[in-house]
C-alpha cells in the first residue's frame, strides 16, 4: 500500500483514483478547482467531472495545497489537459519527493513544441527516465469509475517501476500489463484521437461501418509508422494501447474525441463543438502537433492533415476523405 497522489481531478483522474483506492492505496486528489477538491473531500463525490459515481472510496480525499498533495507521496499520477501540463507542473518543482515515480495519464501532443508527454513532464520535473511512466489503454473513464472490466499498460524504462506502477492499480475489474516503450504508449494514446475525431466525423455524417474501418485501419497505419519513426516498437501499435485504445475511443460515444468529430460531421462548428464538449477532446490542439511532427520526421500524416483542414478551415466530411484518399493508385 502506498500514499499515491492524483494531480487534475477531471474524469479520468478522479476514475483512476478510485482504481488506485479500491487497490488499497491512500490517494489524495489534487486539484485546481476548489469546488472539486471540497465535493471530493467533504462529500466524497465529483459531481463536476464524474457525476456517475454516488460515493468515492473512504481512502480517498482531495487537497488544494500543491506541497500537502504531494508530500510523502510514492507515486503521483498527472491527469491535467495535455496542453496545460507545462505550466500546471512548473508549480509542483521542487515539491515533489526525490524517490517518487511520476505517471502520465494524458493523451496528447504539445502544441508548439511536438513533445510527447513523457518529454514535457520530465523535462518540467527535471526527472529522470526511470522514475517517469505512462499509463495508456481503452480506458474510457465513466465505464471505469462503474467498475467494469477492463485493462491497461504502464511503460517505463525500468521494468520493476512499470511493475510497482502496474501492482498499485491492479483490482478485481482492472488489470495492469507492462512495457519498457514508452514512446510507443505515448504516441499510441495521442495519435488515436485524432483518428476517433475523423470517425466521429464520418459517423455524425451519416456514413456506416465501411467508412469508419477504413479510417481506423489506415489511421493505425499512420500512427504506427509516425511512432516507429519517432523511436517506437512496432508490437506496441498491435497491443492494447494501439488498437485496443482505437476501438474502444473510436467505436463509443462515451469518447470526448468521438462526440467531438461526430458533432462536426452533424454540422457544428468548431467553436460549437468545443461549447458542447464535455471536458478536454485532446485531439483537436494534438492534430497541428502530429502534422508538424510528421514533417519534422518525414512521415506523411495524410489523416492529421485533412483533420487539420477540418479544424482550421471547416472543410466539410467528405471534403476530409477525398482530402485523405486523394485518387491515386497506392499500395496499402
Ligand atoms: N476521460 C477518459 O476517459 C480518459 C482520459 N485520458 C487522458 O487523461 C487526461 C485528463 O483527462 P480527463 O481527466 O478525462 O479530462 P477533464 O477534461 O475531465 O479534466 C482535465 C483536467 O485538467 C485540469 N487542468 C486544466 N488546466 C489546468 C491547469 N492550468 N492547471 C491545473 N489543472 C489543469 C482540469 O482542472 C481537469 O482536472 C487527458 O489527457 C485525456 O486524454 C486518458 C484515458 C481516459
Ligand atoms: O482515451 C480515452 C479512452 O481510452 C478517452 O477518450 P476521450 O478523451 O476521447 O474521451
Amino acid at each position: 500500500m502506498s500514499k499515491i497522489t492524483v494531480l487534475g481531478a477531471g474524469a479520468w483522474g478522479t476514475a483512476f483514483g478510485q482504481v488506485l483506492a479500491d487497490a488499497g492505496n491512500d490517494v489524495t486528489m489534487w486539484a485546481i478547482e476548489p469546488d472539486i477538491v471540497e465535493d471530493i473531500r467533504d462529500r466524497r463525490r465529483n459531481e463536476a467531472r464524474l457525476p456517475v459515481v454516488e460515493q468515492l472510496p473512504a481512502n480517498m480525499t482531495a487537497t488544494g495545497d500543491r506541497a500537502e498533495a504531494v508530500a510523502d507521496a510514492q507515486i503521483i499520477i498527472v491527469a491535467i489537459a495535455a496542453q496545460f501540463a507545462r505550466v500546471a507542473l512548473a508549480e509542483f518543482k521542487g515539491l515533489i519527493p526525490a524517490d517518487a515515480i511520476v505517471v502520465s495519464l494524458m493523451k496528447g501532443i504539445e502544441r508548439g513544441t511536438n513533445k510527447r508527454m513523457d518529454e514535457v513532464v520530465r523535462e518540467t520535473l527535471d526527472l529522470p527516465a526511470d522514475r517517469f511512466a505512462a499509463v495508456s489503454g481503452p480506458n474510457l473513464s465513466k465505464e471505469i469509475a462503474q467498475r467494469h472490466p477492463a485493462a491497461t499498460v504502464v511503460a517505463c524504462e525500468s521494468i520493476d517501476n512499470a511493475r510497482k506502477i502496474a501492482e498499485a492499480c491492479t483490482t478485481d475489474y482492472f488489470k495492469a500489463f507492462v512495457t519498457t516503450d514508452v514512446i510507443g504508449l505515448e504516441m499510441c494514446g495521442s495519435l488515436k484521437n485524432v483518428v476517433a475525431l475523423a470517425v466521429g466525423m464520418a459517423r455524425g455524417a451519416g456514413y456506416g461501418e465501411n467508412t469508419a474501418a477504413m479510417i481506423e485501419t489506415r489511421g493505425l497505419a499512420e500512427l504506427t509508422a509516425l511512432g516507429q519513426a519517432a523511436g517506437a516498437d512496432p508490437k506496441t501499435f498491435a497491443g492494447l494501447a494501439g488498437v485496443g485504445d482505437l476501438i474502444a475511443t473510436c467505436g463509443s460515444p462515451l469518447s470526448r474525441n468521438y462526440t467531438f468529430g461526430a458533432n462536426l460531421g452533424k454540422g457544428l462548428s468548431v467553436q460549437e463543438a468545443t461549447e458542447a464538449s464535455n471536458g478536454v477532446a485532446e485531439g483537436v490542439p494534438t492534430t497541428d502537433a502530429v502534422v508538424a511532427l510528421g514533417k519534422e520526421l518525414g512521415v506523411p500524416t495524410p489523416l492529421a492533415y485533412a483533420m487539420s483542414r477540418v479544424l482550421s478551415e471547416g472543410i466539410s466530411c467528405s471534403e476530409m476523405l477525398t482530402q485523405l484518399f486523394g485518387r491515386d493508385i497506392t499500395e496499402e
